[in-house]
């Protein structure tokens, strides 16, 4: 098992997790990061498919930067080859990604890994991974985020909360401040958005308001 260190310990102590595209038709990307990470955001990961590898690499230096300005973490999704050379602090790989082992084979200790989940077992083959630092258990409801995936609903939360999981989770999927209250009433305490910041007309509020609710739980 990896060393406890300041990733893994920021990590534990995250609440808000933002997902967002490169948004390269605004081409405010630097913007929108300064806003949501203004407003609270404790780690970042930049997603989005459309971004050739190169592109990607040269823009996660852009996502580093603002991060550390804020003091907060940056997550690679999906491909370690970035990840390495960008020295991410965190990696963040689906189950249809390359497995854990694997990313921690080529990566070594230090990154923080996550793990996407969508069922209690899931969740309890990622519990029981020392190599997972953290772990999502969604979608709670269907997203157009992650068109194709069916929603898990409440209930998988509550399951998964009944577990006490020691590994640090998030819940994810359509969650905005609306459902919030919802998902930290089934026991949730950490959650990863995209719309709720992307889509806001005003990021830093929407992320202040997010962390702010999140920070009392
Ligand atoms: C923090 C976080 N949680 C979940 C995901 C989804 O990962 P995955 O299922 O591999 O889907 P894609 O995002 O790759 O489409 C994530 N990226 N980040
Ligand atoms: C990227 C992603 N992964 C999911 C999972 O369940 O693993 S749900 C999701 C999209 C979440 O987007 P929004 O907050 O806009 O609904
Ligand atoms: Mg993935």
């Amino acid at each position: 098992m990896p060393a406890p260190d300041d990733a893994r310990t920021r990590l534990a102590d995250a609440r808000l997790y933002l997902c967002t595209d490169a948004r390269e038709e605004r081409g405010d990307l630097e913007d929108f990061l300064h806003a949501a990470l203004a407003g609270g955001v404790d780690v970042v990961q930049l997603r989005d498919k459309s971004l050739d590898v190169a592109r990607e690499l040269e823009l996660q230096d852009l996502v580093a930067r603002v991060a550390a300005e804020h003091g907060a973490l940056w997550a690679v999704n999906d491909r370690a080859d970035v990840a390495r050379l960008a020295g991410a602090p965190v990696v963040h790989m689906g189950q249809g990604d390359l497995p854990v082992p694997a990313v921690r084979s080529l990566l070594g200790p230090a990154p923080v890994l996550g793990r996407s989940t969508h069922s209690a077992d899931q969740a309890a083959v990622a519990e029981a991974d020392p190599d997972v630092d953290y772990f999502c258990v969604g979608p709670l409801w269907a997203t157009p985020t992650k068109p194709g995936r069916a929603a898990v609903g409440l209930d998988l939360l509550r399951d998964v909360a009944a577990t006490r999981p020691t590994t640090p989770w998030f819940a994810i999927g359509g969650i905005d401040a609306e459902r919030l209250g919802a998902v930290l009433d089934a026991g949730a305490t950490r959650v990863v958005v995209v719309r709720a910041i992307t889509q806001a007309s005003d990021p830093e509020r929407a992320a202040r308001d997010l962390r702010a609710r999140l920070g009392t739980v």
